[in-house]
């Protein structure tokens, strides 16, 4: 794909590459954080969905972050994922009213399937961001897919609920009067329904919530992208604000690569923080992926939300074993 060319983001199935090389300056501002960069560093970052509704801006907003300075192209899955460091997968169908993420399953699983595989062929040492629905499923796929290649690093496979830590955000912000730039609202779980967690009581800054504020709140943001869903009355789901979000992830991805050592985001990943194999939590990022997972944020929860982590596992304890089997099947069918 060629940005600068429209028409190059109209196939089925199209990709962006974008490389990424560091400008001359040393110190880089985005936000409230300053870092150093590495003056011979060079990222590619591959988004895999370019021509979708999430793809399209995405890859302009990618490509307007100041550490990206060049891309390049190729038609070919192959050769566009040749040594790429950072892949972004929003394709996939997205939802209509009336549908759960989960009904998603059938066509989005085999389309994450298929990438992950190209992805393990051509670029297995990459972060890989997962952006396809059912998020809860579609990175355990991933998970199963990289290990029957064995290029498995769970260190940096990622599901992104950077939307859901935006809207929380967003929403405590207007609520209580705050600059949404100091708000920052830890969401733990997973990625749909009640699995989506704010945890309200470790605001930053601190903020004091009525119980009816705090069952408020959780709700709306668990149901955002219903809400969203239903507003666009069959036209798709959130795209501007989740090519805001997966744009802020793949920032703070190539920030982590860069050597920043203070690079927190939440993300669904492999995870051994609420006994279940994968979990949103805070993680720290390195260049290695994730360094850290913030375990300490699920410690002295209050008891509305101690039940509503008890209450998220099982559906998401389904959710994981629903994309592990299917992966699994199709291994077997295929030998
Ligand atoms: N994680 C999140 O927070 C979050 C937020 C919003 C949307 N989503 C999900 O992101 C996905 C995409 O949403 P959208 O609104 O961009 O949908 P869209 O239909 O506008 O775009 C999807 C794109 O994927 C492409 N595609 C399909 N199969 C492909 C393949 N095998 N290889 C490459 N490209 C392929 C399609 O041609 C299309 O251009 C949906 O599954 C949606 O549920 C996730
Ligand atoms: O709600 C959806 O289907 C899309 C996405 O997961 C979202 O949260 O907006």
């Amino acid at each position: 794909m060629n940005c600068e060319s429209e028409s190059s983001f109209l196939g089925k199935e199209s990709y962006a590459a974008l490389q990424n090389s560091s400008s001359p300056r040393s110190v880089k501002s985005t936000g409230r954080t300053q870092y150093h960069l590495n003056p011979q560093a060079s990222y590619k970052v591959a988004i895999l969905g370019a021509a979708g509704g999430i793809g399209q801006p995405l890859a302009l907003l990618v490509k307007m972050s100041p550490l990206v300075s060049d891309f390049t192209g190729p038609s070919e899955l192959a050769d566009c994922l040749k040594g790429v460091n950072v892949v972004v997968i929003p394709a996939g169908v997205p939802r209509k009213p009336g549908m759960t993420r989960d009904d998603l399953f059938n066509i989005n699983a085999s389309i994450v399937k298929t990438l992950v595989e190209a992805v393990a062929d051509n670029c297995p040492e990459a972060f890989i961001h997962v952006i396809s629905n059912p998020v809860n499923s579609t990175v355990p796929i991933a998970a199963e897919v990289l290990k029957q290649k064995g290029v498995y690093d769970p260190k940096k496979l990622f599901g992104v609920t950077t939307l859901d830590v935006v809207r929380a955000n967003t929403f405590v912000a207007q609520k209580k009067n705050l600059r949404l730039i100091d708000v920052d609202v830890p969401v733990i779980g997973g990625h749909a329904g009640i699995t989506i967690l704010p945890l309200l009581s470790k605001t930053k800054p601190s903020v004091c919530f009525t119980d009816e504020e705090i069952h408020e709140l959780t709700v709306r943001i668990q149901n955002a992208g219903t809400e969203v869903v239903e507003a666009k009355a069959g036209a798709g789901s959130a795209t501007l604000s989740m090519a805001y979000a997966a744009a802020r992830f793949v920032e703070s991805s190539l920030r982590a690569l860069d050597g920043d050592g203070d690079v927190y985001e939440c993300a669904y990943v492999q995870s051994d923080v609420a006994d279940l194999p994968f979990f949103a939590s805070r993680i720290k990022l390195g260049k290695k992926g994730v360094e850290a997972l913030i375990s300490s944020d699920l410690q002295g929860l209050t008891e509305y939300e101690q039940k509503a982590v008890e209450a998220l596992k099982a559906e998401l304890k389904s959710s994981i074993e629903k994309g592990v089997g299917f992966a699994q099947k199709q291994s077997v069918a295929a030998a």
